[in-house]
């Protein structure tokens, strides 16, 4: 007993590439991007923690979508290396939960609320499935935490873009996922449902300590949850708290143009930042300490 308890002791120790293991859930070392030439991002260094809620931000093209399909082992780095818990992101994508952006649904779909849950449980088997009453109870269970069960029977094709994006969370949530990526899940909600679909969220890190990685445009939102911001423009990135990135100094540099960051109510407005991606700044322009704030 004690030999195989020394086995995973060890195993822990080390992820898949040999390094320590720091007990991050995502661990990126001098990671970079690109497809055919065009450099997306590079010399990315992240440590993800349990529990942790990360909030993607960047400006359109910047990469935020393509660092999530490499996080699920869908598109491989073009340089360094990526580990998701402790392994090649291809092994680890059964622990993954993933929210897409929102798909156009057309209104003769025939699926609801119920099957889409029941697809995250047990999707990636055979048909048929057995419905067992372990499943059903689950299917119920995870229906009434996002708060969709009175329209589970609904075709989805019928639901409010906020009704199905609870439903999308349900579904991610249904494996119980350790990691959560959520791409741009607030996009076309009104404040009443990106509160919800943030608290949602939120609930899950904490109760589960499912880390969160939360791709965003609008960072006002989740300003309040995120423990820290990973911000991609120009090819490179900073990473921190929201008060150490989010400054017009920080952004300014990233950028490398004059941007101004001013805190309104408690929110935050970044004024001036490029909208269209700029050609990467040549790799010089990322220092070791970048970002790599513990
Ligand atoms: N499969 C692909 N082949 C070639 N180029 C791609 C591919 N996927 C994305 N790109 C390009 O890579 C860049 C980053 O795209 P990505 O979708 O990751 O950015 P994003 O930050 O998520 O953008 P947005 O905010 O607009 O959703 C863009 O310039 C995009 O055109």
């Amino acid at each position: 007993m004690a030999t195989v308890h020394r086995a995973c002791r060890d195993r822990r120790a080390r992820t898949a590439d040999g390094r320590r293991d720091t007990g991050a859930v995502i661990s990126l070392r001098g990671a970079a991007l690109s497809y055919g030439e065009r450099v997306v991002w590079q010399g990315l260094e992240l440590d993800v923690r349990p529990g942790e809620f990360l909030a993607v931000l960047g400006p359109n093209g910047s990469g935020k979508s393509s660092l999530v399909r490499a996080l699920l082992g869908r598109q491989p780095l073009s340089a360094g290396t990526l580990s998701v818990l402790g392994r090649n992101p291809r092994e680890a994508s059964g622990h993954l939960g993933y929210v897409p952006q929102q798909a156009a649904l057309t209104a003769q779909t025939m699926l609801r609320a119920r099957d889409l849950v029941r697809f995250g449980i047990d999707g990636h088997r055979f048909w048929p499935r057995p419905r067992t009453v372990a499943v059903r109870r689950r299917v119920e269970e995870i229906l009434e935490a996002v708060g969709a069960s009175a329209y589970a029977d609904v075709p989805l094709g019928l639901l409010s873009g906020g009704e199905r994006q609870r439903v999308r969370i349900g579904q991610a949530l249904a494996s119980d996922p350790r990691i959560l990526l959520c791409d741009e899940p607030l996009l076309s909600l009104d404040l009443h449902h990106q509160r919800a679909v943030t608290e949602l969220v939120d609930a899950r890190r904490r109760s589960h300590g499912t880390a969160v990685v939360f791709v965003t445009h609008e960072i006002n939102p989740v300003l309040a949850l995120v423990d820290r911001v990973l911000y991609l423009a120009r090819g490179g990135y900073r990473v921190g708290t929201p008060e150490e990135v989010l400054t017009s100094a920080s952004l300014s540099e990233l950028y490398g143009t004059e941007v101004d960051v001013v805190r309104v109510h408690g929110r935050v407005v970044v004024v001036g930042a490029p909208d269209e991606p700029i050609a990467p700044a040549p790799p010089h322009h990322i220092h070791e300490s970048d970002g790599v704030r513990p």
